[in-house]
Parts: C-alpha cells; structure tokens; sequence
C-alpha cells in the first residue's frame, strides 16, 4: 500500500494568490497542490490534497487520516489555527504526526496570530517560507 500524506488547507486558502503576495506569495492552491504532487512522485508517495472554508471538514478528514493509515498530515488550518479547540483536539485523538504548515510566519505578525492551537498539538510546525512550507513540511513528515 503506497504512503500517503494529507494536504489539509482551511479557510480562505482557496482564494490564495489573488491578494496580499506580500504577505502569502503568488502561488495559488492548485501551484502548490501541483508542486506537492511532483515532489512526493519523486519520492515514492501520494499526496492527498483537500481545502476546506468548514472546520468540521478539517476535523473529520483528520479523522479519515487515521481510519485509511495515512502516514502524517501537513496542515494549514488557515486563521482556525488561532481559534479552534477541535482542530488541536482532533489532532491529539488520531495520534498521527501532524505537522503545522504556514505560508507566513504569524510570529512577526498581528498579536491575535501569535497563538497557535495547532501548535501546541502538531509534531511541528513549518512557517514562513511561502510555497516553500509546505515542500519543506513534505520532507520532513517522511523522515519522522
Ligand atoms: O500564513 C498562513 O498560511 C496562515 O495560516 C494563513 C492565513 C490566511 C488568512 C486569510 C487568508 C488567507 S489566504 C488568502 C490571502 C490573500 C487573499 C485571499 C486569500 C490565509 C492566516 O489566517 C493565518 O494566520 C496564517
């Protein structure tokens, strides 16, 4: 059975690339989703990728995850990262390495973006290198 990470990306992200590149770059979903899919051909694995505007989406596909012996999930919960009790829970219930994914790096940015539910549960977390983020996060679920 071939290796499979999720690709999970929460609210707004679907509208990525149409403003504010200063902050999260001109690739849209579909250029990173496509750029994922390349890298995990050349390194013999499948990328499973999803967004969703719904943190009940998030939750249970965390959720499918687990139930089809996903290896890990990168995740870019989007602004539920500041927010969401059920993400950081969900995460905690699949006991799968989770790794925390963003675009920007919400440390250098609005005070309310500083704290992370989903850091406080994820394995680790990647932030700040755009596109980038999520090659790197790739990368590193597979030599967990
Ligand atoms: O940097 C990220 O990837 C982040 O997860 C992404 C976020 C985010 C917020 C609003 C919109 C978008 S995507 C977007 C950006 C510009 C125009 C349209 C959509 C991402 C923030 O909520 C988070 O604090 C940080």
């Amino acid at each position: 059975m071939a290796t499979t990470i999720f690709v999970l990306n929460g609210p707004n992200l679907n509208l990525l690339g149409t403003r504010e590149p200063e902050i999260y770059g001109r690739d849209t979903l579909a250029d990173i989703d496509a750029r994922l899919a390349a890298r995990a051909e050349e390194l013999g694995v499948a990328v499973d990728c999803r967004q969703s505007n719904h943190e009940g989406d998030l939750v249970d596909w965390l959720h499918e995850a687990r139930a089809t012996g996903a290896k890990a999930v990168l995740l870019n919960a989007g602004a539920y990262t500041h927010t969401s009790v059920a993400l950081h829970d969900a995460i905690k219930a699949i006991q799968l390495p989770v790794i925390e994914v963003h675009l920007s790096n919400p440390h250098t940015r609005e005070e309310f973006r500083h704290k992370s539910y989903i850091g406080m549960a994820a394995k680790g977390t990647v932030a700040g290198f755009g596109a980038k983020s999520y090659l790197i996060a790739l990368d590193a679920a597979l030599i967990l």
